[in-house]
């Protein structure tokens, strides 16, 4: 299902320092895997912390579309009684997957190697991104494919009968191609082997393993290569989502970017995988401390504590890209308020998300009067010492945009607009209660 239709306008203004808690919502790539993970096998999984945004409601609906059951007991709380690895059955009806690349690529994956047709839809941003990095490999495994002009969505994927392993290097840093690669070997005979240049997000990896399947990852020279042994039988298992650091981002730096600030922002992932945006932002000499480093659900998680204070700009190194994709919009934000430039290197993957988010942030940030620089695979926002604001941003059905630029009206001299809210509820549905929770003067 598709966020709703109608356009939601929203304004942020600057007010009193932010103080307080911010309980962020569970993280939406684990809550992802842990129902799709529970739905391949047998047993029951229980699931807490889940993150209830559409991307992942329209995944747990999916996974009920295709036999498992799926119930919501509660806050967070879910059971999926799996069916078991090449246990899927046909679904009756369209797969609508709405906003999310990553539910319809992880699912499309998890289905490619059973023998059963199914039809993958999405809402008009998911319809524009590229999907033959995900039907290449599908392809290879047995499964026959037809796409819309352009390997766009609508997609038709009829599950290989006879799956055969893959070997195979991904052509760009992606966890989600990863993933689907992965998914789609678990129901494949043999080895699977996925070679990725640059290490992405590794939640597949330790969530197959603690679901029992036989996994390794060496790293090598040509980068890290992932091996799972197909057909195991994963045994649910109880899983605990941790926080998301891709959400934590946002108050974390409106607190960094509104004078006098304090918050703390308890039991954050801070996988490696995840981790550049914190190492940039500690680069930037942002105050920000870690406490209470520890182990949940098979993730480091730790304690922010997050103190507004100067700023310096940056370089990016491209080579940390991937561990800080989902927050490059945000730290164009922090960047205007920095002093010198920060230079993003090696972001060309920017376009190809739920927006062209180099353009979206280009375009909304110089309508609030900062000026930036971009080229096809990068961005470079000059910081200065008073922000103007005051102008319109437009969010293009992107819910890390729209928070991007309600974030900036915070510090800003002027309020900043942005013409739809409404995708904010597909990755942190309590966005606007928890700011304003904290302080910020954000409204509808
Ligand atoms: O695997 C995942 O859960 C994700 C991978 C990333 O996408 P890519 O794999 O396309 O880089 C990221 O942008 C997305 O929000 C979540
Ligand atoms: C890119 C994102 O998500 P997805 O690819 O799952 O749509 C995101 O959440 O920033």
């Amino acid at each position: 299902m598709s966020h709703s239709s109608e356009p939601r306008p929203m304004t942020s203004r600057r007010g009193d320092p932010l103080n307080g808690v911010a309980h962020v919502p569970g993280d939406k790539s684990i809550s992802h895997r842990a129902l799709i993970l529970g739905a391949l096998s047998v047993g029951e999984t229980r699931i807490t912390g889940l993150l209830e945004g559409q991307d992942v409601l329209d995944t747990a609906k999916a996974m009920a579309a295709f036999g498992a059951q799926v119930e919501r007991l509660g806050p967070g709380e879910w059971s999926v009684h799996g069916v078991g690895v090449g246990g899927f059955s046909e679904p009756g009806s369209v797969i609508d997957c709405g906003n999310s690349g990553t539910g319809v690529r992880l699912i499309m994956g998890a289905m490619a190697t059973t023998p059963i047709t199914a039809v993958f839809s999405g809402d008009a941003s998911l319809s524009r991104r590229p999907m033959a990095r995900i039907t290449t490999p599908l392809s290879q495994f047995g499964a026959q494919i037809t796409a819309r002009e352009g390997d766009r969505l609508p997609i038709t994927i009829q599950g290989a009968a006879d799956p055969v392993p893959l070997h195979y290097r991904t052509p760009v840093a992606s966890a989600q191609i990863k993933s689907a690669i992965l998914l789609a070997g678990l129901n494949a005979p043999g080895e699977t082997v996925v070679i990725e240049a640059e290490p992405t997000r590794d939640h597949s990896e330790r969530m197959l393993a603690g679901f029992g399947a036989e996994i390794r990852t060496e790293v090598t020279d040509e980068g890290n290569v992932i091996t799972l042994v197909g057909r195991p039988e994963l045994r649910a298992q109880p899983v605990a989502v941790p926080r998301d650091p891709s959400s934590a981002a946002f108050p974390v730096v409106a607190a960094l970017i509104v004078p006098g600030s304090t918050i703390r922002v308890p039991g954050v992932s801070r996988n490696p995988t995840r981790d550049g945006l914190y190492v940039t932002l500690l680069e930037m000499g942002a105050d920000i401390s870690f406490e209470n480093a520890r182990e949940e659900g098979g993730e480091p998680v730790a304690d922010l504590v997050v103190r507004h204070g100067p700023l310096k700009g940056v370089a990016v190194p491209p080579e940390r890209a991937a561990s800080m994709i989902d927050e490059f919009p945000i730290l164009s934000v922090i960047a205007a308020f920095a002093e010198g430039k920060t230079v993003m290197n090696g972001v060309a993957e920017l376009r190809v998300k739920e927006s062209d988010r180099i353009d979206a942030m280009a375009r909304g940030l110089r309508a609030n009067g900062v000026t930036v620089e971009e080229t096809r695979d990068s961005m470079t926002v000059h910081g200065m010492e008073k922000v103007p604001g005051g102008g319109m941003a437009a969010t293009c059905l992107d819910h890390r945009i729209a928070m991007s630029f309600l974030v900036l009206g915070l510090a800003t001299e002027d309020p900043v607009m942005v013409d739809d809210g409404s995708p904010i509820t597909t990755s942190f549905p309590d966005f606007l209660p928890l700011m304003q929770g904290l302080g910020a003067t954000m409204d509808v």
